[in-house]
């Protein structure tokens, strides 16, 4: 039986190295988890507290070894790859792919297949649209998130620079911008979901004649519903409403389905490095899950208590109550395979991988979902949709095949109730494409071109060849467009038409609405049928684009194209003839030490996992942990090369940190990296993370970025500061010099 309340938390009862952790089956659990786990995500679910626990010391048991060993994998192949760029100083290539076959690089490309996952909603498998991303630490988010099935589209444009780069000025509403927005809205029904006569702009009301009598979708109270693609788009008629007054048909808005998914971070978008973070993440999952998740906040001089939408209906043509979807279907990201916790600790003392601790919670918390424990239910299909970052080539994703397969047992789910996302963010996945879906080809949901990762891998794996492009050229070049259609291209041969998701990337600038508008269609256009968005504003926006494109269609004309050759994925964004001017190489170093501490400053002192900063241009971008990834690994390259030395980049990271103290001047609590007193751990902690970007595993951030927010969140007496400026991460720099 599942004990309501956990029996024994007391301080002391502790086998682990911090005398406040509990002993759950020889693991050392922090209490906070502990309690979590006991009282919120094990009642209901039948699973008692000590099989609970005996199962995940038991799953620590049989992957860890395994889990470690991937690890070494990883480095020996970098290793491999490194020392064949040291004999072969000049190549100006990466390593020819027959020797990376030769090093395993390269797996043996699996026979034809199709993937067999059953038992997927239809936001995966049937419907095209824009899947949204939240940080899962932030319950106000998580519940903007989980709402952003609809959005208003005249809010989103007439909010945002949608419509012309404009935006709204401060004070009462703008007539003339409105009209301009009621333009684009009808203008955008016309094309979508056309009338058989006339203009939306001239519809007075009566029951619309569509020129396609398929797109009536039917009616909810006195609001028409359409369909287009698969999507809803919601008339308000509302002539009581300022807007629908003044509209001869009194539509007062458009509402569109938006975010048909959405993925709840606990990877990078968000600062969790121990037992209270990774709970306060796990414990948001779940009641999104479970429909019961609050939030309540000021906003502007207002208390906003904010919760889960609740289901609501319609009418068909036919006059028929229909279900109508009000939410986000929820889907969560784990931890990749690197890192551990201090959450929970092994009878040998070291810490759990954090990525097992992820699957088992996290599947814990959709058991909650397919039973039906919470007010509300995610998936109709009962499933449990997570998405896995991160992975390094076909044995990364055989091992979580086979974690999720343990998983299922322990918690008595049938086999491949667990649906895994592969993000194909690094560079030996994009490589081995088609083994790696092969690999999880059961359970396999979708496939994703985490493009910023993989950006940051691309440089790190061939950190020696040479200096690379600048970043905004590196997005130009020749392997960017190979990865992008290939993982399209392997998608389709794999059968995913029509049985799950091919995903592409974030837009990753929240701010620029106008050129998303512009630019995002490519993604629809290229036969994915899903891309990122980081907002529920984007998302609304974004939908507009599988409106305006047919995604099967498109599926439909790409299948038979040829996959593009690796080779053309193989090569590497090298500088053929770097001959940039001071001005440019200093430009693009500011670009990225403002990034970086912009970035790293927020995570480290105040555990923001995902923030929106400045460029040098003074454009807003999302900056999470790939995109540090990029900037770091960018800097470490070109230090490594010469093209910029140490003091350039200590004088910058000076001057930027400057600057950037001034951009957050105004926030409370903020406290400026260059002042009189202690080092900031941020500062030190960016210095490091560049110094050493050439050691650090993969490129990854999430090693410095830890040491550091735990060091921030020990109190002010514990410290110890430059701890993360040892003495062996200062010489690994050093170590290095012969490169460059
Ligand atoms: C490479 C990768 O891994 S990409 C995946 C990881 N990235 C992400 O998850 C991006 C998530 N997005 C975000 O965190 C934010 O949108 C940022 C940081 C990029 C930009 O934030 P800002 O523009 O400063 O947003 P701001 O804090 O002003 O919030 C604006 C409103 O939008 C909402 N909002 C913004 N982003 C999201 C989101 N992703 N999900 C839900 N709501 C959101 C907020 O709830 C807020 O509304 P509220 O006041 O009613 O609660
Ligand atoms: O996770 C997404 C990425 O681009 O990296
Ligand atoms: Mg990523």
């Amino acid at each position: 039986m599942t004990p309501a309340v956990a029996p024994t938390l007391e301080r002391g009862a502790t086998t682990g190295p911090r005398d406040s952790f509990v002993c759950r089956a020889g693991l050392a659990v922090d209490p906070v988890l502990a309690r979590f786990i006991e009282t919120e995500a094990l009642p209901g679910t039948s699973i008692d507290s000590d099989s609970f626990w005996a199962s995940l010391a038991r799953l620590a048991d049989a992957f860890t070894p395994r889990n470690r060993a991937l690890l070494e994998r990883r480095e020996d192949l970098q290793t491999a790859i490194d020392n064949w760029h040291r004999q072969n100083p000049q190549s100006g290539t990466g390593v020819p792919p027959r020797l990376l076959r030769e090093m395993g690089y390269l797996a043996p490309e699996p026979a034809p297949f199709t993937i067999g996952t059953q038992g997927l909603d239809r936001e995966i498998t049937a419907l095209a649209g824009p899947q949204l991303v939240v940080p899962a630490l932030n319950a106000r988010f998580v519940l903007n998130a989980v709402n952003a099935r609809w959005g208003s589209l005249y809010d989103a444009l007439y909010g945002t620079d949608a419509v012309d780069g404009s935006l709204p000025s401060a004070g009462g509403y703008d007539p003339g911008r409105g009209a301009e927005v009621i333009a684009w809205g009808k203008a955008f029904l016309d094309a979508c979901v056309p009338l058989a006569n006339g203009s939306w702009s001239d519809w007075t009301g009566s029951a619309p004649q569509l020129a396609d009598d398929e797109q009536f979708a039917g009616t909810a109270g006195d609001n028409i519903l359409l369909r287009n693609n698969g999507l809803l788009i919601e008339l308000v008629i509302d002539r009581a409403h300022p807007i629908g007054a003044s509209d001869p048909g009194g539509i007062a808005d458009i509402r569109l389905e938006s975010a048909l998914s959405t993925i709840i971070d606990l990877e990078d978008s968000v600062a969790a490095v121990d037992g209270e973070d990774k709970v306060a993440g796990y414990r948001n999952w779940l009641g999104a899950l479970r429909g019961d998740l609050t939030a309540s906040f000021t906003k502007g001089n207002r208390t906003v208590e904010r919760r889960a939408e609740p289901d609501r209906t319609y009418r068909d043509p036919h006059g028929e109550e229909r279900a109508l979807r009000t939410r986000s279907l929820l889907l969560v990201r784990n931890v990749g395979h690197l890192m551990t916790t201090p959450a929970v600790r092994l009878a040998d003392g070291s810490e759990m991988f954090e990525g097992v601790l992820d699957a088992a919670v996290t599947a814990l918390a959709g058991l909650h979902d397919l039973k039906g424990l919470g007010p509300l239910r995610n998936s109709e299909s009962g499933a449990i949709y997570i998405v896995k970052p991160k992975m390094h080539g076909p044995e990364e994703c055989a091992f979580a095949n086979d974690l999720f397969d343990a998983v299922e047992d322990m918690l008595g789910l049938a086999r491949h109730t667990l649906k895994i996302g592969v993000m194909d963010e690094e560079r030996r996945t994009s490589a081995n494409l088609a083994a790696c879906i092969h690999a999880v080809k059961d359970r396999v949901f979708f496939i994703n071109t985490g493009f910023l990762d993989r950006t940051g891998d691309e440089i790190h794996t061939s950190m020696l060849a040479g200096p690379m492009l600048r970043k905004a050229d590196i997005k130009q070049a020749e392997w960017i467009a190979a990865y992008e259609d290939r993982n399209v291209q392997i998608g389709l041969a794999c059968g995913f038409a029509g049985r799950a998701q091919i995903s592409k990337g974030m837009w990753a600038a929240p701010d620029a609405m106008h050129a998303m508008l512009a630019d995002k269609i490519a993604h629809p256009m290229s036969g994915a049928s899903t891309a990122w968005v980081p907002s529920p504003t984007a998302a609304t926006l974004h939908a507009t684009h599988y409106h305006r494109c047919n995604v099967a269609e498109r599926q439909q004309e790409r299948r038979a194209e040829p996959v593009v050759p690796c080779e053309k994925l193989l090569t590497v964004p090298l500088a053929e003839d770097p001959r940039w001017s001071p001005e440019e190489v200093q430009a693009e170093l500011d670009n990225n030490v403002q990034g970086i501490l912009g970035y790293m400053v927020r995570w480290i002192d105040a555990g923001i996992g995902c923030s929106k900063v400045p460029d040098i241009n003074d454009i807003g971008l999302m900056e999470d942990r790939a995109t540090l990834r990029i900037s770091s690994q960018h800097i470490a390259n070109w230090l490594l090369h010469g093209v910029v030395d140490r003091s350039m980049v200590d004088e910058a990271l000076q001057r930027m940190a400057a600057r950037v103290d001034a951009q957050n001047a105004g926030s409370a609590d903020y406290v400026p990296m260059v002042r009189d007193g202690p080092r900031s751990i941020a500062l030190t902690a960016a210095s490091d993370l560049i110094f050493t970007g050439t050691c650090q595993p993969s490129g990854y951030t999430e090693p410095v970025l830890h040491q550091a927010r735990a060091q921030a969140k020990r109190p002010e007496q514990d410290r110890q500061f430059g701890a993360t400026g040892s003495p062996r991460m200062a010489t690994a720099f050093e170590q290095n010099l012969p490169f460059g």
